[in-house]
């Protein structure tokens, strides 16, 4: 047993939920009516209510103490004064520096990075008010309306979503086109159709190392230049953000074009540095400093609230509460907001990424479960598809379901339906519907007995399935921002009570790798393969169908 495992609020939690498996949260709500008052807890525009969890205060005081005797507050400490938590790559982990607006220092190494983070953000500034008031200008002297910005993973999750999510603040005279995939079909359809003297290409990417990056980034320089581009003219349409300059002047960036960030950024943590340019460029430099303000604000109710208002502890201890001990193996993310489709994916990488990791502290394997598959999409399409499992399925499923109260120009009717669907949801997960419901239901239909007694069964559903609903008045910058920070939060909670390394991803790592050295002989279609019979298949049939 590890040492998390053979704790005593491990053990103590393991036979809370034997008693909890026993009982049902409908019976909960029916007999205290101030359940969800007391279960719910506001901060930074987000309202939370977490009263339809299979949870007493018993469990939740049980789950604090994992939490204290898992060190989470002084890990937690750790991150924000720049310790090299990321000990794998010997690294600080401080995008919350880049939203420090305490006006402290953030010491690395003993160096304030403070000075450079507000310069770059000065910088990024500047930039986008020179954009959008049409004083930088193509090859021909016309405003640059276009922006293609290209990067994957964290230097591209973050810019589009929160750039889509925030659609109501959206800054009319410039259009920003992602693309990430290296498929071609995605750069080909970005480019078709945009005049190069009016195209802004933004290349992303802190490495300067990623395939994909680098290919969509000379696709669209031949673009640029067989449209009638010229070298000299690359400067006024090509900028990146990186933290590897050297690669970026080499692959012909003008320095002056480069925006910085640093090692101890994670990709998945990026938005907060340069690499949110295109949010920028989208929403106008005062609402990105109100995302940033948002996740700043998150980030001191994080530090500073006591464990049992701390939103970002509660969604992640009631988060191992159902993957520890109750064999929980995925999460599902439920904005009733359009806007906010993709808030799932991006949720995803963020917590997948981060603690999808078996190795605890220095090389131990974990004899517990980590992380959970992240998955979601917006409601209420879900209800008409996949919700079917969540409610009657073999798996338990917790969910987050999110709501903007407000929404501009919405339509009231539209908004009522949307909400209603919302509370609806969460209401039937957690109540369920009995067979005696069911059969009166079907009686009152005036069924035979037969066909009731069989139809009874197949329309029970258990309830009791957990939910967290998440309000905000409405999904404005700063909430956004309050809200990545939360998640990113919950995950920190929890990678530091499994003890994981949340800031590293060598499996991913190894994708690039290995995809590098199958290129190297879909290319030399000569060379010889020495790889499994499968690959060397595969590689086979590609080499006969492209000769
Ligand atoms: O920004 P880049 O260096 O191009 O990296 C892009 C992405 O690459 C990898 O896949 C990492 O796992 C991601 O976290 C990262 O965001």
């Amino acid at each position: 047993m590890t040492a998390l495992t053979s704790s005593t609020s491990w053990q103590q939690l393991t036979a809370l939920a034997e008693q909890v498996k026993t009982q049902h949260m409908r019976d909960w709500f029916a007999a205290d009516p101030k359940r969800a008052q007391k279960y719910t807890v506001a901060a930074c525009g987000i309202e939370l209510d977490y009263s339809k969890n299979l949870i007493t205060d018993e469990v939740l005081a049980a789950l604090q103490s994992l939490a204290n005797e898992s060190q989470v507050a002084e890990k937690r400490d750790g991150m924000f004064a720049g310790d090299i938590i990321n000990h794998t790559e010997k690294r600080a982990v401080l995008h919350t520096a880049l939203r420090n607006y305490s006006g402290k220092p953030v010491l690395v190494d003993g160096q304030d990075v403070m000075p450079e983070v507000q310069a770059c953000q000065q910088k990024i500034k500047d930039f986008v008010a020179s954009v959008h008031k049409g004083e930088r200008k193509g090859l021909s002297g016309k405003p640059l309306t276009q922006i293609v910005a290209i990067g994957i993973g964290g230097s591209f999750l973050g810019p589009k979503i929160m750039s889509e999510t925030l659609k109501p603040y959206w800054f009319k005279g410039v259009k920003v086109h992602y693309v990430a995939n290296v498929d071609g079909c995605h750069i080909q359809d970005v480019l078709a159709g945009l005049d190069h003297e009016e195209t802004l290409v933004v290349m992303s990417s802190k490495s300067f190392t990623t395939q994909e990056t680098l290919q969509n980034t000379l696709t669209a320089k031949a673009w640029f230049l067989k449209a009638g581009g010229t070298q000299q003219d690359i400067a006024k349409h090509f900028i990146a953000v990186s933290s590897n300059i050297k690669a970026a002047t080499d692959f012909g960036m003008a320095e002056d074009n480069i925006f910085p960030m640093w090692d101890w950024v994670g990709g998945r943590y990026s938005l907060w540095s340069a690499i949110g340019l295109p949010i920028a460029l989208t929403i106008g430099y005062e609402h990105y400093e109100a995302l940033l303000k948002g996740a700043y604000a998150m980030d001191e109710h994080f530090q500073t609230a006591p464990a049992e208002q701390n939103l970002p502890m509660i969604l992640a201890l009631l988060g191992v509460w159902y993957i520890n001990f109750f064999g929980a193996q995925s999460h599902v993310l439920l904005p009733y907001y359009h806007y906010m489709r993709g808030f799932p994916a991006y949720v995803q990488q963020l917590d997948m990424e981060s603690n999808g990791k078996r190795i605890a502290g220095d090389s131990t394997v974990t004899d517990y479960a980590t992380g959970p598959i992240i998955w979601g999409s917006e409601g209420t399409n879900g209800q008409h598809s996949f919700h079917q499992l969540i409610h009657q399925g073999t798996v338990l499923v917790p969910a987050d379901f999110m709501l903007p109260l407000n929404v501009p120009n919405q339509d009231k009717t539209h908004h009522a339906m949307l909400a209603s669907n919302c509370f609806g949801q969460t209401q039937a997960l957690m109540q369920g519907k009995t067979l005696a419901e069911c059969k009166a239901d079907l009686a009152a239909k005036g069924l035979d007995a037969a066909t009731l007694e069989s139809l009874a069964t197949h329309k029970t559903m258990p309830g009791n399935k957990p939910s967290n609903t998440l309000l905000f008045d409405q999904v404005d910058p700063a909430t956004l921002g309050a809200l990545v920070a939360l998640y990113e939060h919950k995950v920190f909670v929890q990678g530091a009570i499994w003890g994981v390394n949340s800031f590293d991803q060598w499996g991913v790592e190894l994708g690039k790798e290995l995809g590098n050295q199958v290129l190297d002989k879909l290319v030399n279609t000569q060379a010889e393969l020495s790889f499994d019979s499968s690959t060397n298949q595969l590689i086979n049939k590609f080499r006969q169908a492209n000769a």
